[in-house]
């Protein structure tokens, strides 16, 4: 039983593996599928965890066990048909140069089924919650010096108040867009089998939720993927180098019991709002640029500089900031849309928290991001060795201020219906070991944004405040 600072417990109920559907006419057969040199550059990244919480006033434990449990299973066990290779692991047999996932029959994904008191109104709320309380509903992903898992799953029943859906995996081997296919797929089969008896059918997806695994889309002409394991391995430096484990993380999740997570909201107005306030900035300044005032930077804009002031990053510092961006569309020829995997795209800059917290920082960070995702076309989208002694020396760099945004918000992840309604609140949970913000498009939409951030409580205090009156003042 897993038990949280304010004594709300998690009991988990069951650990299982849950295989591809599997009929006399459909059996998945072994294989392996390469990593490329996207999925090498995010290696040794630690996973992703996404929380979807379904309210369902009344659930009831027998309801919970016999009308939703079973049919979310069956609809995961059709989906991993589809999607095998989430059901396989991630190893390094001694004679292969790279890491690969394989697959081989019978194998699943590890599935929890728990069940927990916590407030679950509180949860799914937007205001001041304990970081710590969300770990228990998002389950370990399985990491090991030599295997490691590509995702698992929990399912946590809320008595009388509703259920979640929480998933950790691999980073560098689904990317946000993959994560979502994924979830979406599940979301239809359990619809669907609401509606229709498809137990004994192997139904078809949509074509934008089919997965592409075809690795050749990623042309790699210069061996970029080895070029990246070569430098992760001189980076990790232990004994082993050939280790699966994952990065230690930028918070440690035991020492987090201070840290809180509340959800900031920009709605369609505010953006405009915060455009006009960047574009006077920019007249005025004399500037022609063209610059890309897109939702997504105009919110990471508005709040990095809350995060830097909140945090009070001292005026010298040199702040990192890192897009990455879906490269799918971006790539020459681009990737189809549906391609499943990682293909995200890295850029990284840096400016001086003095420049971000004087009067005009919002336009400041909003240049310096319009100018990142101008370098994601052509050129800068590809692979290259510059990008990774990037990365690892800023990985090296001691006490880094690090600024980035996880999720998106063009992933419509309040579009997750299973058949019992709209998910009534979306979280990264891991975004309180990454010092990310997470974003999603608002719930109601009208073009708004939902940004998630954890912080130390008085911290949290302080961006709220800065957060609010930012958009006063405008
Ligand atoms: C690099 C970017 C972040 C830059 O985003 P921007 O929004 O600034 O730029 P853009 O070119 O995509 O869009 C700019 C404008 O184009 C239009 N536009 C673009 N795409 C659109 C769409 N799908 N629907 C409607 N409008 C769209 C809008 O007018 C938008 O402006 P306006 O916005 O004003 O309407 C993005 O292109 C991108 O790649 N997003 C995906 C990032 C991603 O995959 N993140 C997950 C990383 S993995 C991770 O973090 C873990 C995880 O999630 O699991």
């Amino acid at each position: 039983m897993a038990e949280t600072q304010n004594n709300s417990k998690v009991k988990v109920h069951e650990v299982t593996k849950l295989t591809p559907f599997s009929s006399n006419s459909t059996t998945a057969a072994p294989f392996t599928l390469p990593l490329t040199y996207f999925d090498t550059y995010w290696f040794k990244f630690p996973p992703v965890e996404r929380l979807f919480l379904y309210q369902i006033t009344e659930l009831t434990g027998d309801s919970f066990n016999s009308a939703i449990l079973p049919k979310l299973k069956h609809a995961l066990s059709l989906t991993l048909l589809h999607y095998t290779p989430l059901a396989g692991h991630l190893m390094w047999p001694p004679d292969a140069a790279k890491p690969a996932i394989y697959y081989f029959p019978d194998d699943g994904v590890s599935l929890t089924v728990a069940e927990s008191n916590s407030d679950f109104a509180l949860l799914s709320g937007s205001g001041i919650r304990d970081a710590a309380e969300f770990n228990p509903l998002v389950p370990q992903l399985s990491i090991s010096d030599d295997k490691a898992e590509v995702i698992a799953i929990q399912i946590t029943y809320f008595p009388n108040q509703g259920f979640s859906i929480g998933v950790s995996y691999h980073h560098s081997l689904l990317d946000g867009k993959s994560c979502m296919m994924f979830i979406k797929s599940w979301a239809y089969f359990s619809k669907q089998i609401q509606s229709s008896d498809v137990h004994n059918a192997n139904p078809s997806l949509a074509p934008e939720l089919t997965p592409c695994f075809d690795r050749t889309v990623i042309k790699d002409p210069d061996g970029i993927d080895m070029v990246y394991v070569k430098h992760w391995m001189d980076f990790t430096g232990s004994s082993d180098t050939r280790s699966l484990k994952v990065l230690a993380t930028a918070v440690d999740k035991e020492g987090s019991s201070d840290f809180v997570r509340k959800t900031f909201e920009l709605s369609g107005e505010d953006i405009k709002k915060l455009r006009d306030k960047v574009n006077k900035i920019n007249n005025e300044a004399g500037e022609s640029k063209q610059l890309h005032l897109s939702t997504f930077v105009l919110t990471c804009a508005h709040a990095y500089v809350c995060q830097i002031k909140a945090k009070r990053v001292e005026a010298n510092t040199t702040v990192e900031f890192a897009v990455g961006g879906d490269c799918r569309g971006r790539l020459d020829p681009p990737v189809p849309t549906n391609y499943f995997g990682n293909c995200i795209g890295s850029v990284i800059a840096e400016a001086k928290a003095s420049d971000m917290i004087r009067d005009d920082g919002v336009a400041v960070v909003a240049e310096k991001l319009s100018e990142m995702i101008k370098v994601l076309k052509g050129n800068g989208v590809q692979g290259s060795e510059d990008k990774m002694v990037e990365t690892i020396a800023m990985l090296k760099e001691k006490g880094h201020v690090m600024l980035t945004a996880a999720g998106s918000n063009r992933f419509d992840d309040y579009g997750s219906d299973f058949g019992w309604g709209r998910p009534k609140k979306v979280e990264i949970v891991s975004v309180d070991r990454t010092g990310a913000i997470s974003l999603a498009e608002s719930k109601d939409g009208g073009g708004g944004v939902e940004i998630g951030v954890v912080l130390k409580k008085q911290q949290m205090e302080v961006f709220a405040s800065l957060f609010v009156n930012g958009l006063e003042d405008l």
